[in-house]
């Protein structure tokens, strides 16, 4: 039985970059779907930059929207680290390192360029099935299927709902509210899994120097990361929290007017400081760091993606990455059930157990998830001089050029073999480099 001849639906909540992810390996898999969105456009010019890395690469290539992203974005070639006094402490090689080994190196977008680009993208029956202004409210689930509602009133029927609504995932808080309606004294994941230890500030400005360039700034308890794009430059300011929290935190213009005044003498490049770009700000945003990864990812026919289920500090730019992961892990086992269920449509049963392993393969070292998690958090404590260690490692350990071969051949490397892609569709022009050749990434012809 094809996929295309059953009558199985997805519905997807959320149209942020890892729903659109969702809707272009259903749409590739001949899998019906639905992507409802709260907001009122997909496309939005919030936010700041997103960095994709060669396997994530991969599979927009798998996607087709490759050749059209990349003349957008900026691979990233220079790398410099400051103090905040601007003194310049490394001139780092790992971009370079990053090419070589594995055929490209980190590439920086404007996130609301790569959301649009990966929505116009959408063959057009494909579009027509994502939905904006629908908040997800409530999921009712039934033995043979899912009904959820909206907030402007309106329902929809499906076989599953895939929550990709993000750090603050409605989909998870339903889960969590049916998961302890059904057995009250079973353990779950509190209404807010994550803990933030630092706040970011990121913001966009028409941009003060060359392209490709990927600095950081390092201070006791704050740090700086400076992305340069085509057109934009893409500032992240990360400053500790007087103590960890797990409250959700609305900030305010004014916090984030009183957080950039800290660093407006801070440096971005050799020439140019925060407070050259403040006052042509694009768009800025105040958000705390969230770091975690959820217990359940599932309840019967409900399953998280993205940032619904896992967390990680900004500064490897690695959140995204890994939701794309999710979605090419989860698609091929979908695809892989419903082609062998009689009439196409697994049972409740058989779904289940295809969500569990979805989370047991995520988790397991056959991918990067968890080692993403730890080494963005590490990363964001060596920028900021977390204590005594974390300085001393970031200042004088990780500063030799044999040190950073180290572990970009050995830390970074392996994590990004583990890339999957997407195995029903053309595998063509694999990433081509060094690393690639002597262990070939999983999946690769
Ligand atoms: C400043 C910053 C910089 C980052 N840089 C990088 C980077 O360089 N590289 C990288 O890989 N990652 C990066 N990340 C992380 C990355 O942005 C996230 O991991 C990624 O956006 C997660 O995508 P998502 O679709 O799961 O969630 P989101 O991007 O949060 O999208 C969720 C979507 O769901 C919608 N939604 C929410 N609730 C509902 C509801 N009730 N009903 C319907 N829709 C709903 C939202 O409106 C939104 O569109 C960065 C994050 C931040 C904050």
């Amino acid at each position: 039985m094809s996929t295309r001849d059953s009558n199985f639906k997805v519905i997807v909540v959320g149209g942020g970059p890892v729903g659109l992810a969702a809707a272009h390996a259903l749409h590739l898999a001949g899998i019906d779907f639905l992507v409802l969105e709260r907001r009122p456009a997909i496309v939005e010019d919030k936010g700041a930059s997103l960095i994709v890395h060669p396997h994530t690469l991969r599979v927009l290539h798998q996607f087709g929207v490759l050749e059209k992203l990349l003349p957008r974005g900026a691979e990233l070639h220079h790398h410099l680290s400051f103090t905040a006094e601007g003194y310049v402490f490394k001139e780092g090689t790992q971009y370079a390192q990053i090419r070589q080994n594995h055929g490209y190196g980190p590439v920086a977008f404007h996130r609301s360029e790569l959301i649009e680009i990966m929505y116009n993208d959408l063959p057009l029956a494909a579009r027509e099935r994502v939905l904006t202004d629908k908040k997800l409210v409530d999921i009712k689930t039934k033995p043979e299927g899912v009904r959820v509602s909206c907030a402007d009133g309106s329902t929809f029927e499906g076989s599953i709902v895939i929550g990709a609504d993000g750090v603050h995932s409605k989909t998870r808080q339903l889960m969590r509210k049916l998961a302890l309606k059904t057995n009250p004294t079973r353990s779950w994941d509190s209404e807010q899994p994550y803990a933030a230890t630092y706040q970011l500030l990121y913001g966009s400005f028409p941009s003060p120097s060359a392209s490709g360039f990927g600095y950081d700034i390092q201070a006791k308890d704050k740090s700086i990361m400076y992305f340069s794009g085509p057109d934009r430059g893409w500032f992240f300011l990360y400053k500790k929290l007087p103590r960890p929290t797990q409250e959700r935190t609305n900030y305010t213009d004014k916090d984030i007017e009183d957080v950039a005044q800290e660093f407006l003498e801070f440096p971005l490049t050799r020439t140019v400081k925060v407070k050259d770009v403040w006052s042509r700000m694009l768009a800025a945003g105040l958000t705390n760091l969230d770091e975690g990864i959820v217990e359940h990812w599932s309840l019967g026919r409900v399953v998280l993606v993205g940032d619904a289920c896992h967390k990680m500090t900004t500064h490897l730019g690695l959140g995204f990455n890994n939701g794309v992961q999710d979605i090419v892990v989860l698609c091929n086992s979908l695809r892989k059930i419903l082609n062998a269920a009689p009439n196409g449509n697994p049972s409740t049963g058989a779904l289940t157990e295809t969500f569990e392993k979805y989370k047991a393969v995520r988790m397991s070292s056959e991918c990067s998830l968890k080692g993403d998690v730890w080494k963005s958090g590490v990363e964001t404590r060596m920028h900021s001089w977390h204590n005594t260690w974390y300085y001393i490692l970031s200042r004088y350990l990780v500063i030799p050029s044999w040190t950073e071969s180290l572990v970009m051949r050995y830390v970074m490397a392996p994590e990004f073999r583990k890339g999957q892609v997407l195995d029903y569709v053309a595998k063509e022009e694999p990433m081509k480099g060094m690393i690639s050749w002597l262990y070939p990434m999983k999946d690769l012809i």
